[in-house]
Formats: C-alpha cells, structure tokens, sequence
C-alpha cells in the first residue's frame, strides 16, 4: 500500500519549507516520491531534494486542475508502477484546488493500491485573512479541503493574530487538524499526531472552544482587520478588493454551478526568464525590495530565483508581499527567476531586473 500525502497551499505559503522538514522528521527510511506542479515556474526548489535522494517528478505542463485531472492521474499511475515508493508526496501549484487534486488521487485508486493519509494545505498566517478575501476561490477551496492545516509564519505573529487566524480558518473548516506551533519547535510526533489526526480529548474541547471563539471574532474587531491590511500593503489590498469584487460575484457561481469557475491562467500570470546578468548585492536587495513593496508591475504575489552576482558567487531569493529572503545558492547553469501574480507589467519587471 503506498500512501499519499498532497500538502496544497498559496503562492509561497511555505509548502517546500514544510515537506523538507516532514521529510527530514517524519519520512526518514522510506521510499518517497515527490510530484510538484508548479506553476509557470521554472524548477528552482529541486536540488535539496534530489540531494536527499528523493525521486522527483515535475508537471510543468499547466497547473492540475479539473483539466488536467486525467493527465494527472496517470502520471500518478507510471510513477507508481516505476518506483514502487513507499510513499508520494505531491506538492500541486499554490494556486491549484486542493479538491481537484483529492478527486484525481482517488480515481488511481481503483487500478492501485493506494491510499491518502494527509490533505495538507499550508496557510501564510499573516496573510490568510487578506488571501481569502482576494483569492477566495483557490484559497478556500484549499482550507475547506484539508483533513490537516499547517499556519506558517506563527513565530513571527502576535498570538492574538494567530488565533484570529485559527479563527478564520475554523470558519471555512470545523474538521481539520490545525497546526499552530512555530515549526523549529515541531518534532516527529508533533506533526505525525497532526497529520493522523488523532485528537484526544483535550484537543477536541480546544476546538469546540477555538470555534466558538471564531464567530464572536468575526463580529467585533474591525480594528484588527485595519492593522493586518496594514502590514499586507494597503495599496495592493486595495488593488486586490477592486479586481476581487468579479471574483466573489462568481465564487457564488462556482457554489452553484460547478462550470462557472476560473481557472488559475485566467486570474494569475507568471513571468520568467533565464539570463547571465550578474547582480551586485546593492542592486539585487533594491529589486527585492522593489518588488515586495509598490512594485508598479502590477500585483507580485510570489517571486523567486536564482542569479550569478558580480563577485562570481550564486545568490538565491523567495519573495512574498511584504517580505523576502536572500541565501547563498549553487552555481546553475544561468540565472533564472520568475514573478507569479495579477495584472503583471512584464516590460516592467524586465527593466527593475535589467533586462532590456
Ligand atoms: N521564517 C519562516 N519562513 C518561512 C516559513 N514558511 C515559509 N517561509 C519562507 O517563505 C518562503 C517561501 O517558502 P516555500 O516553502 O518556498 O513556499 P512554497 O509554498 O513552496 O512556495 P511556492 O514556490 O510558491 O509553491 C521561503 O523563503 C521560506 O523560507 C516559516 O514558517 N517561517
């Protein structure tokens, strides 16, 4: 029996950084399989991974949706039959729909011996309330779907504003295991009791509580919405509510009638490219913070990549509003980066990132 772990979640919700870890902590001896699906991205998580021996499988020939489902599936099917792994992880787009890929894991079952134990979807805690609200429909979709969620970021967050965000999420899904602890203070067990989702008594009173605790929230605290929409650049929530209203307008649809919805190419765009460009760190850093502020390129809501510096060393970054991280990466075979958002002003990206 090979068992199936899909760990969904937005654009830079911290998916990669969690299967790491589960692989380090939790899958430790067994034979995995990782499928990602990335979205208009150019592979640029894999080499840990490989490193760490894991078999990894891409599809980058659009984003697993309802379209896709059947090619999916059979993708799924040949890896099992050419590795027989002891376990798959698929790692879907951060725009994908949790539910899609759920539907398309179960019609392998019929012809494998295969079984789903988690339906992970990892949640930026600082920006779950803002995502929900603009990208409902992937986002939702994602939280309700889940059997365990994962909030990242906790360490970072006032407790206040990470109950507010257990809150929100209980409110889209009573059920699932919710995982609230900093991830350095995670171990094995920890996750393991997460993932199982085995609650004992005392955790289930703690939901009836946390649930109880989410409507009241929801009524009283208006001034709390203002600060997180602070923190999450007003001036993009303000972009995002614009164009969100046509969304909510047909998220209803979707409830209704299935074949209204958007597919992700509908709503977000990538921009990549490869180059030689060499960066000196003065220029990299004001691009960074360029584009996880008022970029003008329309709204960035994911950026990463690797690029050759001026000093011949390798530097490579992740970028989500408001906040981004440079580290020391491995010579590649050029420079490659790539921007995932709405309304992207490519010839402006290309020239914040010198290349025109
Ligand atoms: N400090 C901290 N950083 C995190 C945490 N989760 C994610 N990050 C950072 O957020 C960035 C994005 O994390 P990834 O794991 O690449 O996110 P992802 O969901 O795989 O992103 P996609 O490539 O868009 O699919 C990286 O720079 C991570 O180091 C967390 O809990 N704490």
């Amino acid at each position: 029996m090979t068992k199936v772990d899909i760990i969904s979640g937005f654009l830079g919700a911290g998916k990669t950084t969690f299967i790491k870890q589960m692989i380090d902590q939790v899958f430790q001896g067994q034979k995995l399989v990782l499928i990602e699906n990335e979205f208009g991205e150019i592979g640029i998580d894999g080499g840990f991974l490989k490193d760490a021996g894991i078999e990894i499988t891409e599809m980058n020939s659009g984003c697993i949706c309802c379209t896709l489902v059947g090619d999916f599936s059979i993708a799924l099917k040949k890896v099992l039959d050419e590795y027989t792994p002891d376990r798959v992880l698929i790692e879907p787009s951060g725009v994908g729909k949790l539910s899609d890929i759920v539907r398309a894991v179960e019609a392998v079952k019929k012809d494998a011996p295969i079984e789903i134990e988690g339906r992970i979807a990892v949640v930026d805690g600082k920006k779950a309330k803002m995502y929900l609200k603009n990208f409902g429909e992937f986002y939702k979709d994602q939280v309700a779907s889940a059997s365990t969620i994962v909030i990242s970021r906790t360490q970072m967050m006032k407790p206040e504003a990470v109950e507010e965000c257990v809150s929100l999420l209980r409110g889209e899904n009573d059920q699932a295991a919710i995982i609230t602890t900093p991830w350095e203070q995670l171990d094995a067990d920890a996750i393991r009791r997460a993932l199982e989702h085995k609650t004992g008594m005392e955790d289930l009173l703690e939901d009836v509580h946390d649930h109880e605790h989410c409507h009241h929230d929801h009524e009283h605290h208006d001034h709390e919405h203002h600060d997180h929409e602070h923190c999450c650049h007003d001036h993009e929530h303000h972009d995002h509510e614009h164009c969100h209203h046509d969304h909510e307008h047909h998220d209803h649809e979707h409830c209704c009638h299935d074949h209204h919805h958007h597919h992700a190419d509908e709503i977000f765009t990538s921009w990549g490219r490869e180059t030689a460009h060499q960066y000196t760190e003065e220029e990299l850093e004001k691009i960074l913070q360029t584009l996880s502020g008022e970029t003008g390129c329309g709204t960035v809501l994911r950026a990463k990549g690797i690029l050759c510096m001026a000093d011949g060393t390798w530097k490579q970054f992740d970028l989500v509003p408001g906040e981004y991280e440079v580290r020391e990466g491995r010579a590649d075979y050029t420079g490659r980066l790539c921007v995932i958002g709405t309304d992207l002003a490519q010839d402006q990206l290309a020239e914040l990132f010198h290349l025109v």
